[in-house]
């Protein structure tokens, strides 16, 4: 018989995580043992992903929250990352969380109602589907896919004036110059790769931002 191989331990929590989360770190010490407890049993995340749960993912995705204000749409929610993380951190803020996948959509209904998230709201929909055209302040996404695809996806769901917050990778700048097309017809302007956490002890991460038109 093949030996089980036994899981990879989750990351302790880090110092840092306290000061992002500020009163609401109990909330978030919660979504995280959840998730490092049924995340991969249910297909939100791999097991890979257990010895760097928090600074890849958690701690990742609240960097974000300084930046956001009114009523935030987050495209491909999956496992809450960003957005139920940054619902968490930001209860001044409203949250609508679009996800077509019927599973991850009951996970982050059963994560709404076990942390008491009054600001989210859930909606199963593909973003191309999604019932909010040109009416939300900011659109967050991350790891749904290239700027190319992800701007034609995100700008349509953005008021004139609002802003695009796209966690991306190291690779943004690459991304950002084959997705001048998309930049153009969607009329963005602002247009910049922002650093976030930079001087934290934390890994830093960058957003694509720009205002829709
Ligand atoms: C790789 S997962 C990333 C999930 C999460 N944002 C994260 O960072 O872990 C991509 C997610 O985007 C969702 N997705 C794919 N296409 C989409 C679309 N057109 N509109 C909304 N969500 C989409 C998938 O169902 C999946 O949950």
């Amino acid at each position: 018989m093949v030996p089980r191989e036994t899981e990879p331990a989750a990351e302790p929590e880090p110092a840092v995580a306290a000061d992002l989360f500020g009163d609401r770190i109990d909330l978030a010490r919660a979504f995280t043992a959840d998730l490092i407890a049924r995340g991969e049993p249910l297909g939100l995340i791999g097991p890979l992903e257990l010895p760097r749960i928090w600074t890849r993912h958690i701690v990742n995705s609240v960097l974000l929250a300084p930046l956001l204000v009114g009523t935030v749409g987050d495209v491909g929610t999956g496992a809450g990352l960003p957005g139920v993380v940054l619902a968490i951190a930001r209860p001044d803020v409203r949250f609508v969380l679009i996800e077509p996948m019927e599973r991850r959509v009951a996970w982050l209904e059963e994560q709404k109602a076990l942390l008491a998230l009054d600001n989210v709201e859930v909606v199963r929909a593909r973003a191309e589907e999604a019932p909010f055209p040109r009416k939300l302040d900011q659109v967050t996404a991350r790891a749904v896919g290239a700027l190319s695809k992800l701007i034609p996806l995100t700008a349509p769901l953005v008021r004139p004036g609002g802003e695009l917050l796209l966690l991306k990778g190291a690779a943004v700048e690459a991304e950002a110059a084959k997705a001048g097309k998309a930049i153009s017809r969607w009329r963005l302007t602002d247009v910049r790769v922002e650093e976030l956490g930079t001087g934290m002890a934390t890994e830093a991460t960058r957003v694509f931002r720009a205002t829709v038109s």
